[in-house]
């Protein structure tokens, strides 16, 4: 081990996420889906992952909830191995869940917080059902995705979580919905010390409302900014995801004008992984 790898190791025990150095591949003879990152959040800190469509964030989310096996990685959160050692107060909230059709079947609302030991955390199980306007009698097969939605963030923020990963699940929540709950988050975060990271697609309100501390721009499975303070410029951070995801298309059309296929990119004749992923589920329809 050198001197630079034992002041990581040391220093990765205070973090809240540390990952070193890590490349996936979802499979054999594709090109990686994430390649070499490395990333160290403190507790406490609130990141926006920004990238455009197919640039890496949801594996990275997934890869951190422990949800995929990775040989040989460092991927830890709160110091313990995501995949082998699962930390405790990780709480990860995707799109996929609303796909499943247990949470389709005619199950009420209460019985199914109650289901998952909502009752013992009543205080913040009440404080949510106000934010997300949630009514205990729904149905689940007789509901809005939307609604859906909300039933879901709730049942995933009862628990008082240390590490909070979401992959974009506001984005069928109505404004208001959405502004009172990236405030909850907000002042979750800044009460419990508590560390969010949170990939999506809309800016719009975000520094008012969850006020990040950090942003991170990942291109083609890399990070192109590395996690970076912010505020870090007079620009809103609409405007800068705009500016970034700008300059991305413009490599990737780059790229293909000399005559490489950047990773996702559409060939006549050639599926790309995104399309092989949605035609097997099916997810469109
Ligand atoms: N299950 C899968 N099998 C194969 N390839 C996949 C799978 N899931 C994602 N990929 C590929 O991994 C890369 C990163 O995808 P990912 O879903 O992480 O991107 P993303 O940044 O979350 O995109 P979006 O903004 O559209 O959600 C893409 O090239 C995608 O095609």
């Amino acid at each position: 081990m050198t001197l630079n790898d034992h002041v990581r190791v040391v220093s990765d025990t205070a973090m809240a996420i540390a990952i070193q150095d890590l490349t996936f591949y979802h499979g054999t003879n594709t090109a990686p889906s994430l390649s070499n990152i490395s990333l160290r959040l403190p507790p406490g800190s609130r990141t926006i992952l920004v990238g455009a469509n197919g640039a890496g964030k949801s594996t990275l989310l997934q890869l951190l909830a422990g949800k995929r096996l990775i040989k040989n990685a460092h991927v830890r959160i709160n110091d313990r191995d995501v995949f082998w050692d699962s930390p405790p107060g990780v709480s990860f909230l995707g799109t996929e869940w609303a796909m499943n059709p247990v949470v389709r079947g005619d199950i009420v609302v209460s019985a199914f917080f109650d289901s998952v030991g909502g009752y013992r955390h009543k205080e913040r199980r009440d404080k949510l059902l106000d934010i997300l306007d949630i009514d205990l009698d729904w149905h689940m097969h007789a509901i809005s995705d939307g609604e859906r939605r909300r039933v879901q963030l709730c049942m995933g923020l009862m628990a008082p979580w240390q590490v909070l990963l979401l992959d974009e699940v506001t984005v069928d929540l109505d404004v208001l919905v959405r502004n009172e709950l990236l405030i909850f988050l907000r002042d979750d975060s800044l009460a419990r010390g508590a560390t969010i990271l949170y990939a999506t697609h809309i800016y719009d309100g975000l520094t008012d409302s969850l006020s990040p501390t950090h942003v991170v721009h990942m291109r083609l499975g890399s990070f192109f900014t590395e996690p970076t303070p912010w505020p870090f410029n007079n620009t809103s951070l609409y405007h800068t995801a705009l500016q970034w995801l700008k300059e991305d298309r413009d490599h990737r059309l780059e790229l293909e004008k000399r005559g490489r296929k950047a990773r996702g990119a559409r060939r006549d004749g050639v599926t790309t992984h995104s399309e092989t992923f949605y035609k097997k589920y099916d997810y469109a329809h």
